[in-house]
């Protein structure tokens, strides 16, 4: 029986996914973890753990170098949760267009019963305008950023998009409507709204910082729901101040940003819908199901994708670096046992490599022999079996 271990509140439709050849619990020799925000950056990995599966999108909590050379795969649930996202950057570009948080300040405080005639006069504080007609800049365009930008050509906007690594999967998904722009300023250069849909990493930590806002018109409404610091707060609390930005709206507090009036800070809410909340757990599960079991490495995040067909008896699975002679040293090793090869596929993802190798039948002496064996190249950082169910 595998075992799951939990860190987050995981939704009951995905705990209640895991069959009976699976238990969730806080053991100190699990082989899964199903996480959500966690932040994994100093956590000591124990030698049992084979898979970490993160409901939701974004991995910058989980080291993913360490836990490669630790044999672990990392997964994530790519667009689980891009719906909510959507619907949360939609809500508060038409909430920021029409001034209702204002105007809700305004209202609670204004409790009076003879109120009706000095709302008339004052209602005109609140005057807003609509999104029909105005311009959006997306930086972005993976499963979020797509369907933002989707949704905003529905609303009558005009769009414009910036992504230089866009997968030919993830264009499909895009209205031909959306402009293509060549770098973030020309995206950027008479937009109303900027919205950032990016993962954190080395290259877009400060992406949108003073150089990006200068390009930007005045009384632009700039979004960050993707990561704290892919914005850089320092910078918009300046363009807010000067009058540049005119609302900066973010799922990530920071003290810098605390009671600024036009700023909005939500605490992380971008997925936090029962629907991507269900979505997530559900796809974890399924991920933390099918690696364990098979090996398939669908929607992994530091390894080859790899899924086939689990035909034969017994497949050996094999994580190591990717340098020459790794899948010769592993065959001679099954050759000298006259362990027979069904089936062999062999990917490499940067620094990394995973070889799947099918076989009918180990006696049970060589099997330990042969994991010895394998586990002592220096070069293999797992190596499992898995026997067909
Ligand atoms: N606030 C929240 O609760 C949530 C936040 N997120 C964050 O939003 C991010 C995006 O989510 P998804 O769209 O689902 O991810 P995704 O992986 O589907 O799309 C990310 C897109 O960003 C593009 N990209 C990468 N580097 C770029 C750069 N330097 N400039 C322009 N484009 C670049 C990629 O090519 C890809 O198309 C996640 O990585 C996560 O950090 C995601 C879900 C919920
Ligand atoms: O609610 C969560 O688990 C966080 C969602 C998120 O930020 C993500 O999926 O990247």
């Amino acid at each position: 029986m595998y075992q799951v271990k939990t860190f987050n509140a995981i939704a009951k439709t995905g705990l209640e996914t895991f069959d009976d050849n699976f238990k969730i619990n806080q053991s100190e020799t699990p082989d899964a973890y199903l996480i959500r925000s966690v932040n994994l950056l100093e956590e000591k990995f124990p030698t049992s753990l084979k898979t970490i599966v993160r409901c939701g999108v974004g991995f910058n909590n989980v080291p993913l170098d360490r836990a490669t050379e630790n044999g672990i795969a990392v997964f994530n649930t790519p667009g689980s949760n891009a719906n909510a996202v959507k619907e949360i950057v939609i809500s508060l570009m038409i909430a920021t267009a029409r001034n209702l948080f204002a105007a809700n300040d305004y209202s609670n405080k204004h409790t009076e019963a003879d109120i009706s005639q000095r709302t008339e006069k004052d209602k005109t504080k609140f005057n807003g305008t609509e999104l029909a007609g105005k311009r959006l800049a997306v930086i972005g365009l993976g499963n979020v950023g797509a369907r933002v930008a989707n949704a905003a050509l529905a609303l009558g906007m005009k769009v414009i998009g910036y992504d230089p690594y866009l997968s030919s999967n993830a264009a499909w998904r895009i209205d031909n409507k959306v402009k293509r722009a060549s770098s973030i300023r020309r995206a950027v250069k008479n937009a109303d709204f900027v919205t950032v849909h990016v993962p954190k990493n080395d290259d877009t930590i400060g992406l949108i910082s003073t150089t990006e806002m200068t390009a930007m018109k005045d009384d632009v409404v700039l979004f960050n729901y993707s990561r704290i610091g892919i914005v850089d707060n320092k910078a918009a609390v300046e363009g807010v101040k000067s009058g540049k930005i005119s609302h900066y709206n973010t799922d990530f507090g920071e003290p810098i940003l605390a009671d600024q009036p036009n700023i909005t800070i939500t605490p992380h809410i971008g997925g936090s819908t029962l629907e991507a909340e269900s979505n997530g757990a559900v796809q974890g599960a399924n991920t933390v199901m099918n690696y364990l079991e098979s090996g398939d490495t669908t929607n992994s995040v530091n390894l080859p994708q790899m899924n086939l067909p689990f035909e034969a008896q017994y497949r050996l699975t094999l994580i190591h670096k990717n340098v020459p002679n790794m899948v010769g040293q592993i065959s001679t090793e099954m050759a000298n046992r006259g362990i027979n090869i069904e089936n062999m596929s062999n990917a490499a993802r940067g620094s990394v490599a995973y070889t799947i190798i099918d076989v009918n039948s180990i006696e049970s002496d060589d099997r330990e022999d042969l994991l010895n064996r394998l586990n002592s190249i220096k070069e293999i950082h797992r190596v499992r079996v898995i026997e067909h169910s």
